[in-house]
């Protein structure tokens, strides 16, 4: 584990926003992908903040549009996709609108982020210490090399591999220490956050658990605020502080994690919650949702859950449900509520 003052060491920049203020605010954001066959509707009016220091899970199957949301965030988004509407408000400032100096300076040092494959992206031919050296000095050109390097060996001591490894080449290290690689160069800037799109998938359960909790008790001394994606919908609950479910390109459920897990609303999240099994308590038999996600060529009409909804009644294929606040901080858009 990371010392105290190592730790301190790399708390993240000073932020302008005031505590009440969300660090991240997405505003009816929708991303299309104009394709041959016409646009796929990716990403349709999705709004979410998220607060300093706040781990936001967003929850979903396949092709809900969790990446979409996370690139757009990040201002990665390439051809056929297009943002069709929306802001993104990083601490006030509109992402969106940002020139290439702007993104330059916001991308790794206010936002960074994790990917699922970013540990097979590593350069073969330098060394982890020269590549997390690289993104700072890049960043920060009066750091000198020395520096750098003395900065990566901390920065790998605080993701927990040993210091002396500064020197390996990324095919000396395991899948987990790689990872954990990557995870150093996300904060080798201090940023105000991660965003973490399936940072731990391809690794077995053991290393997944203990890079999560190393994360969190990163988190927990630097401040940062996390978006979280993962298939893992017991990780997610277990390490999110609230979560965003989307179906077919919107969010349809958002609420505290706790509250998900024991009282979900939505249908849908009531399906996803069942085909999972749980961490704790008696064994259950899972029951998964019928049918598969739509064709976001042409989604259905009114709710876009309603061909596979048991519960969907008349007005279900005619409106499109909006996302209503039906208790204190838990929000549905569902016509049964
Ligand atoms: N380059 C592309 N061209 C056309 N459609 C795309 C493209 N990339 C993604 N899509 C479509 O956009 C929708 C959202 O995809 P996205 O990858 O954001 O979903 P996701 O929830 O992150 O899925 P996963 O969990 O599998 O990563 C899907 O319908 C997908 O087929």
């Amino acid at each position: 584990m990371a010392s105290a003052t190592v730790a301190t060491s790399l708390s993240p920049q000073s932020s302008a926003s005031s505590a009440a203020e969300p660090l991240l605010d997405v505003q009816d954001l929708s991303v299309e992908y104009q394709t041959l066959r016409g646009p796929v509707q990716a990403v349709s009016h999705v709004s979410f903040s998220i607060g300093q220091g706040e781990v936001f899970g967003l929850a979903g199957e396949s092709g809900s549009g969790k990446s979409t949301i996370a690139h757009a965030i990040m201002r990665i988004l390439h051809s056929p996709a297009v943002i069709t509407g929306g802001n993104v408000l990083f601490d006030g400032d509109d992402v969106l609108e940002m020139d290439v100096d702007g993104l330059e300076a916001f991308r790794w040092r206010d936002v960074s982020m994790v990917f699922q494959s970013a540990m097979n992206a590593l350069n073969p031919v330098l060394t982890v210490g020269e590549q997390i050296a690289d993104v700072i000095q890049r960043h920060q050109p009066t750091t000198t090399k020395q520096q750098a390097k003395d900065r990566a060996a901390e920065l790998l001591d605080i993701v927990g591999i040993d210091r002396n490894r500064v020197d390996d080449y990324p095919h000396q290290l395991s899948g987990g220490m790689r990872q954990r690689v990557v995870i150093a160069i996300a904060l080798a800037l201090k940023p105000q956050l991660m965003i973490m799109d399936e940072p731990t998938t391809a690794l077995d359960v053991v290393v997944q658990k203990d890079i999560m909790q190393q994360i969190e008790y990163l988190k927990k001394e630097l401040g940062f605020s996390i978006l979280f994606i993962t298939h893992d919908l017991s990780l997610m609950v277990e390490f999110s502080d609230r979560i965003g479910v989307m179906y077919a390109g919107e969010i349809v459920e958002t609420t505290n994690a706790h509250e998900l897990f024991n009282k979900p609303l939505h249908p849908y999240t009531q399906g996803l919650m069942a085909s999972f099994p749980a961490l704790v308590g008696p064994k259950e038999t899972l029951t998964g949702i019928p049918g598969s996600p739509p064709n976001m060529l042409e989604p259905p009409s009114g709710c876009r859950f309603h061909p596979r909804c048991s519960k969907a009644f008349a007005p279900c294929p005619l409106q499109q449900p909006s996302l209503r606040e039906v208790e204190p901080g838990h929000f549905v858009a569902c016509h049964l509520y």
